[in-house]
């Protein structure tokens, strides 16, 4: 299948029509708010802030422009949020503490309005604080939470969060997976947040496609001249992906209660790493 083709399909699954446009020009200056929704978690701790943070220290963060915002329903304060994630994110401890000053602590529920207002409330404080006069405003929601709170949220977002300066600017809203439990509940959010916002603002991703070691896969297999003509059922008696944690479910319970972790690991990470090990060399002509 081609691109174009995908794309046309993309359309119809998703069901909005709203790509973005390919001329289409979007500022990326003026103040910029990243705000982790479900920032009291696992997913936040492990790997988004410290994704943040390796973007910080890699200069692709200027913390002239840039604002990081944790929200959760768990009452702790910015200092107990910034130690829970210290740990975390490295051992250059002038650094990390200059990046953990970026961030503020927000807490409330994902489906009252109050909670919201307060963190617009405080994003609009720090725009107001870094704009200049030709400066946008750029927010981005980054969903580190179950899928069954990503409609909530999505609609306090909607409501009470999305940038609105005369500016200019965007908001930008980036969900994990898993995406829905099956596919009849997947059609379900994405019909859902489709109705909130448009394609072009939405960004679903999955760590693992990220992973230096998967992406690798494909070039071992279709660019290392001893492997391209072994790697067949002729030589390979069997393969087996192995998925091991060394520690246990800590605080991850009710969200595995809910989606289990067969559902959380098996049907996106490890089937995907499964068909980069055993699919056909991707065709790249176009229709
Ligand atoms: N952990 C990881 O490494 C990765 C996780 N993911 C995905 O990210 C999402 C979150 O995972 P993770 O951070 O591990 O999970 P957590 O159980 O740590 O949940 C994150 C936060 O969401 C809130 N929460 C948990 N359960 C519920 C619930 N039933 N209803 C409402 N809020 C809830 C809690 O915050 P509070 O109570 O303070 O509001 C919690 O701190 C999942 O979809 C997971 O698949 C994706 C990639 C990697
Ligand atoms: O998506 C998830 O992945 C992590 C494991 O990711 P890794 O990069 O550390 O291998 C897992 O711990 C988490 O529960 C799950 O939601």
């Amino acid at each position: 299948m081609g691109s174009g083709q995908w794309m046309v399909e993309r359309r119809s699954s998703f069901g909005n029509d709203s790509f973005p446009k390919e001329h289409e020009t979007v500022s990326e200056s003026g103040c910029l708010s990243i705000i982790v929704l479900g920032a009291s978690g696992d997913l936040a701790k492990k790997k988004t802030f410290p994704a943040l943070y390796h973007l910080y220290r890699q200069g692709f963060l200027d913390s002239n422009e840039v604002h990081i915002f944790g929200y959760a329903r768990t009452k702790i304060s910015d200092d107990d949020l910034r130690d829970r994630i210290r740990g975390y994110l490295g051992k250059d401890a002038e650094h990390v503490s200059k990046f953990l000053q970026l961030i503020k602590y927000v807490s409330g529920s994902y489906d009252s309005e109050d909670g919201f207002q307060l963190l617009d409330k405080e994003i609009s404080q720090h725009e107001e604080s870094k704009n200049s006069a030709e400066g946008s405003s750029r927010r981005l929601f980054y969903l580190a939470l179950p899928p069954s709170v990503y409609p909530p949220v999505c609609r306090m977002i909607k409501k009470c969060c999305m940038n609105n300066s005369d500016l200019g600017g965007w908001t930008r809203i980036v969900i994990e997976k898993p995406f829905g439990k099956d596919l009849e509940s997947a059609e379900n959010l994405s019909a859902q947040i489709g109705e909130l916002f448009e394609e072009a603002q939405l960004y679903r991703i999955d760590h693992y496609l990220g992973k230096e070691l998967v992406q690798n896969l494909l070039v071992l297999r279709f660019a290392n001249r001893f492997f391209l003509p072994l790697w067949n059922r002729d030589n390979i008696a069997n393969v087996q992906i192995v998925f091991r944690e060394d520690f246990g479910t800590e605080g991850r319970g009710g969200y595995f209660d809910e989606y289990g972790i067969i559902r959380d690991i098996i049907q996106n990470h490890l089937l995907q790493v499964l068909c980069l090990v055993a699919m056909e060399k991707p065709c790249f002509s176009q229709t």
